[in-house]
């Protein structure tokens, strides 16, 4: 998807908001277990109820590999669910991969092409080999990992290289690469007193900010100080709206739950 039609989806639905479809089948309501795919007929409520709300949906990997081939063949189907029934919402491979080269190109090809989303988020440590693979595809998108919002990002991305902290230097180095225009940067909302320096190296692009809700960050603060003229921001909630039921009426719940943010993020557009 080109950015300019994010843009255009943002400002029609006065939303950026992205929905984690991180779907934990010990989560999902009991009615649900008696379905041939539990899992996707979990993200179709979700998706059905959302959509008018919503940007972006974010399906962590992690969640679907830890159910093998049955938890491929739902996330394949919810792609597919998405793309076919509402092709203006973005798409995030919430993946975190990164290789060298030949191997980086592989993953581009299952996420881009097989899988079909329009985007896939991006570890930075094996560098620009390991990155522009990903950025080669026209028209997707590569978010790098720039400041994660888990205190573990104190370990590595904050440590000063050459007198500068390391995601400052990871966000310096990415504007260098070919395709450099196909990329967008997850910042954790925990992190929002980083934005101001975030924006002065990347005043334009899109960050994926995740962290909102059960990780304690935010909205109003990630707002404040990364929003842009193009609004440039894709605030992302999982549990917090996709479990806030478990019950028959769970879909109805998101739904509430994500009309709380839409609105919020309204009165900042
Ligand atoms: O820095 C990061 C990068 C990715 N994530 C992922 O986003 C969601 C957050 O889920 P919540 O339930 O809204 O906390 C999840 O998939 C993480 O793996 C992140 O949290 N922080």
């Amino acid at each position: 998807m080109e950015t300019k039609k994010l843009i255009e989806q943002i400002r029609s639905k006065k939303s950026f908001l992205c929905i984690g479809l991180d779907v934990d089948i010990n989560k999902i309501p009991n009615h649900l277990l008696h379905e041939t795919d539990p899992i996707f007929e979990f993200n179709k409520a979700i998706i059905d109820a959302t959509h008018h709300l919503a940007v972006a949906y974010k399906p962590n990997i992690a969640f679907y590999e830890a159910f093998g081939i049955k938890g491929w063949e739902a996330l394949k189907k919810t792609i597919d669910y998405i793309n076919e029934n509402y092709p203006e919402l973005f798409t995030i491979a919430d993946a975190k991969r990164g290789d060298i080269g030949n191997t980086s190109t592989m993953y581009a090809k299952a996420f881009f092409e097989d899988m079909e989303f329009d985007s896939v988020t991006i570890a930075p440590y094996m560098g620009k080999d390991s990155v522009e693979p990903f950025l080669a595809f026209k028209d997707k998108h590569t978010i790098l990992l720039a400041l994660t919002s888990n205190e573990g990002a104190f370990d590595f991305q904050t440590l000063q290289v050459d007198e500068k902290p390391l995601y400052q230097r990871v966000l310096e180095t990415s504007k260098t690469y070919n395709n450099s225009e196909n990329l967008m940067y997850v910042v954790g909302a925990t992190k929002a007193e980083y934005l101001k320096e975030i924006r002065a190296i990347v005043p334009e692009s899109f960050l994926l900010v995740p962290g909102v809700g059960a990780q304690g960050g935010s909205l109003e603060d990630v707002c404040k100080y990364g929003m842009t003229s193009n609004i440039g921001l894709l605030i992302n909630s999982s549990r917090g709206i996709i479990y806030a039921s478990n019950d028959e009426d769970f879909a109805e719940v998101a739904a509430k739950k994500a009309q709380e943010m839409q609105q919020q993020m309204a009165a900042f557009l």
